[in-house]
Order: C-alpha cells, then sequence, then structure tokens
C-alpha cells in the first residue's frame, strides 16, 4: 500500500467477506490488510521484532497491543464490527454487488488472494486514472476517447525494394515467417529485438512491415490487424502511431506514481 499525503479518506471493505470460524486464516490477513499499511502481505505477520507464523497469531497479538491514531484500540474497532448481524448484512450486500459481475457464482467463489489484479475484470478496467482525477468517473475518459480518438493505424509509403540491406533482412524474415503462419505451417515464436543507433532507420522499417502485415491479415479475412506497436514515452509510440506501453497494459503510471508502488 502506497501511503499518500493528502489522499481523501475512503472507507474501505472486503469481497468475499470470510467467516472467523469458518476460515479464520483468510478472515484474520483481511482484518489486518484493512488496518495496517504494508508492501508484501507476509509483512503482516511482523510486529517489530516479533514474527508470526499465521496470519491468527498476528491478528490475535494486534487485537491485543495495536493502539490506532483515533486512540481506539484495534480490538474495540474489530468488536465493533464483529457482531454477527453486522457480518450478515454486510455479506449480503456485497454478494449482491458481485452477483452483478459476469460469470460470477458467490455461492462457491472463493477469491484467490494471489490472484488479486490478476482477474480478467481487473485487467479490462482502465486504471490509468484512478485515484488521479477522483472528481471525473470512468465515463468522462471514455468519452473522450471516442471523440478524439488516436489513429494508431500503421501507413508507409515505403516500398520493400528501398530498404537498405539489413531493414530487408528483417522485413524478409518477418513477412516469412508470418506468410507461414497463415498458411497453417507449425512454426516456432519469432523473438527479435531491433537495435541501432538513433535514425539508422528503426521506425521506417517497422512501420513498413507493419503495414505489410496488417495488408496480409486483411487478405486472409482476418478484421483485428495482427501487430501492436508499443513504446515507452508518448513521443516515441507517436512515431511508430502506437500506444504507449502503460496505457497498452492499463498500468496507472503517473506523477507521484512510481512503478515499485505497485505489486
Ligand atoms: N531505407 C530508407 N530509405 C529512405 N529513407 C529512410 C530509409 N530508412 C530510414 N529512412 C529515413 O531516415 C530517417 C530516420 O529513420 P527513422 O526515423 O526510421 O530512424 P530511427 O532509427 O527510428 O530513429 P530513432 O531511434 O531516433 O527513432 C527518417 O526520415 C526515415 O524516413
Amino acid at each position: 500500500m502506497h501511503e499518500r499525503l493528502r489522499a481523501p479518506e475512503r472507507v474501505l471493505n472486503y469481497f468475499p467477506v470470510y467467516k472467523s470460524d469458518e476460515q479464520p486464516e483468510d478472515y484474520a490477513r483481511v482484518k489486518l490488510i484493512l488496518h495496517h499499511p504494508f508492501r508484501e502481505i507476509s509483512a503482516l505477520k511482523q510486529f517489530g521484532d516479533t514474527r508470526f507464523d499465521s496470519f491468527q497469531e498476528a491478528y490475535e497479538y494486534c487485537r491485543q497491543a495495536c493502539v490506532h491514531e483515533a486512540m481506539r484500540t484495534i480490538k474495540q474497532m474489530f468488536e465493533e464490527s464483529d457482531t454477527s448481524e453486522d457480518d450478515e448484512d454486510v455479506a449480503q450486500s456485497w454478494e449482491a454487488l458481485a452477483r452483478q459481475l459476469p460469470n460470477r457464482d458467490v455461492a462457491t467463489h472463493i477469491e484467490d488472494p494471489d490472484r488479486l489484479g490478476d482477474r480478467q475484470f481487473d485487467r479490462e478496467k482502465d486504471w490509468m486514472h484512478v485515484g488521479r482525477y477522483p472528481d471525473l468517473n470512468d465515463e468522462f475518459w471514455e468519452v473522450m476517447k471516442t471523440d478524439f480518438p488516436a489513429d494508431i493505424t500503421a501507413r508507409s509509403s515505403a516500398s520493400p525494394e528501398g530498404l537498405e540491406r539489413k531493414q530487408r533482412q528483417l522485413f524478409d524474415l518477418i513477412i516469412g515467417h508470418y506468410r507461414s503462419v497463415l498458411a497453417g505451417e507449425n512454426t516456432s515464436q519469432l523473438l527479435i529485438n531491433l537495435d541501432g543507433r538513433a535514425g539508422t532507420g528503426k521506425s521506417h522499417v517497422i512501420m513498413l512491415i507493419s503495414a505489410t502485415l496488417d495488408r496480409m491479415a486483411q487478405s486472409a479475412g482476418i478484421d483485428k490487424p495482427p501487430v501492436v506497436r508499443a513504446a515507452p514515452t508518448g513521443v516515441a509510440a507517436y512515431g511508430i502511431s502506437g500506444r504507449t506501453l502503460h496505457s497498452m497494459f492499463r498500468l496507472p503510471v503517473g506523477r507521484g506514481n512510481a512503478v515499485d508502488n505497485f505489486h
């Protein structure tokens, strides 16, 4: 968890709501998650020099020992929220919410904590603006993107005949490989790193290859362009009519968001 100064206060909760008697270890883990900042989940088992083997033991210790900012002990906070009636209400409202997600069977579905952030649902969300512009809703960005679409079509007026020798080698290798793929031949994956000093013609050949691959796919009846172009910076991405890597992989990289804050 990245601690930010002046971040707006948020109410945190966690789904699924574990039952303290049925899943005591998960229950304890979640309680610790909600009340302690951490970078690694295992850090929640550590209090000063004391390290516990389980979340349950750490949670028991925390209930006895922790005093938080508002001068209320964790024990009091847990006791307030631990009444089974409250738990039932919370569970029902969260389950109602969870049922709105696709393919979600809340009766049998137990979330795997190791897969947090790795679910299709998470991947499809555009996290780019989360927390950066809290007053704007997701729809705003969708509308902006529709109103001002970036042109990421590969265009090239170059021809293979005009390429330099090394550019042509690369062109022939990639186009030949894709031809085999389209012919259904059993081809192994082609991994290439194209490197070179500034101005040596990398973008030039990438655009010609991309445009040629797009045309080949279209002729083969494939609607979706077979090439994605991405670069670390906006300027570099613009140069190859591509997207930034963080946009493509939906990484919330930005002001104050160092990548190492995301686990
Ligand atoms: N075979 C070629 N025939 C004609 N012009 C070329 C050829 N290869 C490169 N160029 C031209 O040379 C210039 C530099 O090429 P390009 O931008 O592709 O280099 P780059 O290696 O991508 O550079 P950078 O690393 O700075 O992005 C461009 O104007 C490009 O059109």
